[in-house]
């Protein structure tokens, strides 16, 4: 038996565990994410940016935003390939656009036009401490009655 196999058959040898790199990459990526998605109180992942969407149901949460006049911030997730998945797990949601407000996950495309259709829109940003636009003018136009 050669002297490598003895050694091999009388020491116990024992194993280095490392914990799995998938497990470890996926805990980073989510702590990223998340210092992300409450970096503002309106955060956006989309295709392309505020400027220039470079998708039409970006396009659509961008306009819907626009019209409430909310400031927020935007993450291009045809950037970076990892944050276009990272997002899909963080929020368990299968597409972009996504839309955060106060750290929460609102919706994407449809259910901010649905939000923004039936007036639910204003009462989220409300209650996060931001007034629509619309509502102020709504206001007014109450007021000069
Ligand atoms: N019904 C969706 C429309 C968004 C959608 O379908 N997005 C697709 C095409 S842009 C998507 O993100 N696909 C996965 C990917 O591109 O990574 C919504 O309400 O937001
Ligand atoms: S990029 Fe094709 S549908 Fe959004």
């Amino acid at each position: 038996m050669s002297s490598l196999l003895k050694i091999k058959r009388l020491t116990r040898i024992p194993q280095l565990v490392f914990p799995s790199v998938r497990a470890y990459s996926d805990e980073v990526h989510k702590e990223i994410i998340d210092k992300f998605v409450k970096n503002a109180p309106v955060v956006v992942f989309m295709k392309g940016n505020p400027e220039a969407p470079k998708c039409g149901f970006s396009n659509a949460v961008v306009q819907i935003l626009r019209m409430h006049e909310v400031a927020y911030e935007s993450h291009d997730v045809l950037a970076d390939e990892s944050m276009r998945q990272g997002i899909k797990e963080y929020s368990n949601w299968p597409t972009v656009p996504q839309v955060f407000i106060k750290g929460e996950f609102v919706g994407g495309c449809d259910i901010m036009l649905q939000m923004h259709q039936d007036g639910e829109l204003i009462n989220v940003l409300q209650k996060a401490g931001i007034q629509s636009a619309l509502l102020t003018k709504a206001m007014d136009e109450e007021e000069k009655k």
